[in-house]
């Protein structure tokens, strides 16, 4: 892992969305399409504000979540609502969504399609990821139902549930998001500092994040 301080959040947010967008452009000289992969939650919409007006051919960019809240996107807790408005606009509205939800009842309803979906995009060739401070990562949480098998499994995608999670949740497992080629993680604050520290120390069934450490750039700026 390697790990990168910045003198502030929005510098941070700035410079990382300058790195991502450099990495799609050396990636879609090489190859017909990139595989762009991104987090939900507070922390990431400055990255894409910045990201969206990137000069790059977004139309050869397919951009999916890492993970996704089971939720419809008239819900203000919906990912998929977060990448439309803030980084599926701009230059970037030309990117292609390669969906982690359907508006069924339960994530097993759709799960099957949306994993058919997703291994079309792999390996994933650049993803962020962000961090909660109960050490999750995507919905790969402390204490989830379906964590050992998120972890260790052959699965790409897993529904999931956890105490910690308000709603049902669809996650990339760990064997996806360790095969992404270039991979970043942007935490902010001393507590997800204090809580990175001491998953490096940690199992992944307790710490989750560690499962994806290894070869990992993380960005991190006091809030
Ligand atoms: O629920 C989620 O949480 C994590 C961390 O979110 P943050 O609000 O603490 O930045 C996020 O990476 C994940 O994609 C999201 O579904």
């Amino acid at each position: 892992m390697e790990f990168i301080e910045y003198p502030d959040v929005e510098m941070m947010m700035i410079d990382l969305a300058n790195k991502i967008a450099g990495e799609l452009k050396t990636c879609l000289l090489e190859h017909d399409w990139a595989s762009f992969a991104v987090p939900g939650g507070t922390t990431p919409g400055p990255i894409f504000d910045v990201l969206c007006a990137a000069d790059l051919d977004w139309s050869r960019v397919h951009v999916m979540l890492t993970d996704e809240r089971w939720v419809p996107e008239s819900s203000e807790r919906s990912n998929t609502r977060l990448i439309r408005e803030r980084l599926l606009t701009g230059r970037a509205a030309a990117a292609t969504l390669v969906p982690l939800y359907r508006d069924v009842p339960e994530p097993e309803d759709a799960l099957a399609d949306l994993e058919a979906g997703l291994a079309k995009e792999l390996p994933i060739s650049v993803m962020l990821l962000g961090m909660g401070a109960d050490m999750h990562t995507a919905s790969l949480f402390p204490g989830a139902d379906r964590l050992e098998e998120g972890l260790t499994g052959d699965a790409l995608l897993l529904p999931m549930r956890a105490p910690g999670a308000p709603e049902p949740r669809v996650t990339m497992t760990a064997k996806v998001l360790k095969g992404a080629m270039s991979r970043h993680i942007v935490i902010t604050g001393d507590e997800k500092r204090a809580a990175l520290e001491s998953a490096r120390g940690m199992a992944p069934e307790q710490a989750p994040v560690a499962a994806v450490l290894a070869g990992t750039m993380v960005h991190w700026a006091r809030d």
